[in-house]
């Protein structure tokens, strides 16, 4: 049987590494093996890696200015490397995956750089028809009203929010989207996730 997708979005400094960290703990104990990726990742050869460091830090690669549809072109080479390489031949041999990111942060991440919508919609779509049949079982948008840690403006962090939920919104009429609040522990914020995915596990 194949494995399951799941993935957790959100914006920076909503808790999403913080609460990944526990679920790795707690989903030890699972029947079935879960894998833990990043989306797309940033092992060491890898093209995830270097477009990481491409988005963080251009002017190491003597990029002195770059278009932000570029940018988010670059984000979806390397989803689509670890989709092929990884995660698809992972899912296929009955591990359940869980992403940290998922395509939505391309579609947050490139409008709120105001990038052209038709173009990046376009660039989406090729990662969709790759990921083919491997609908996610279960995506989680974990929220919270402001952000932790961060020096991010605050407004322009809230039109993040609202662009991943009303994203929740619109996906959740194709497969089963929650959205779970981070204003409380980092431990009452995972077991809630865990009781979601024991949920989705017993389908
Ligand atoms: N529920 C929580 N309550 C208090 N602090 C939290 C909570 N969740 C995460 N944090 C803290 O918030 C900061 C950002 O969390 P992080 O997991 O790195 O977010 P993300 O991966 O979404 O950017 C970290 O300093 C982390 O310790
Ligand atoms: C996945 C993805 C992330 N991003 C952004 C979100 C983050 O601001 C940044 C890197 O995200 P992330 O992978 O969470 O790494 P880190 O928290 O270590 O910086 O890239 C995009 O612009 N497009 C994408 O497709």
């Amino acid at each position: 049987m194949y494995g399951k997708l799941f993935f957790i979005e959100g914006p920076d400094g909503v808790g999403k590494t913080t609460t990944i960290d526990l679920l790795k703990v707690a989903l030890v104990q699972r029947s079935g093996r879960f894998e833990f990726l990043s989306f797309p990742g940033k092992a060491e050869g890898t093209l995830g890696a270097v477009i990481y460091r491409i988005h963080h830090d251009p002017a190491a690669f003597r990029i002195a200015t770059m278009s932000e549809l570029s940018k988010q072109a670059l984000h979806v080479a390397a989803h689509l490397d670890a989709i092929e390489r990884l995660i698809v031949p992972a899912l296929k041999s009955g591990t359940h995956i869980f992403l940290d990111r998922f395509w939505w942060s391309t579609l947050v991440y490139g409008a709120a750089a105001g990038v052209h919508q038709a173009g990046l919609r376009t660039l989406v779509e090729a990662e969709r028809l790759v990921w083919d049949k491997f609908q996610p079982a279960l995506a989680i948008l974990l929220d919270r009203d402001q952000p932790i840690d961060r020096d991010d403006e605050i407004s322009s962090w809230l039109k993040l929010r609202d662009a991943y939920r009303s994203l929740a919104l619109e996906e959740g009429s194709h497969y089963p989207v929650e959205i779970v609040s981070n204003m409380r522990t980092p431990v009452e914020a995972a077991s809630a996730i865990v009781t979601l995915i024991d949920r989705t596990l017993e389908k």
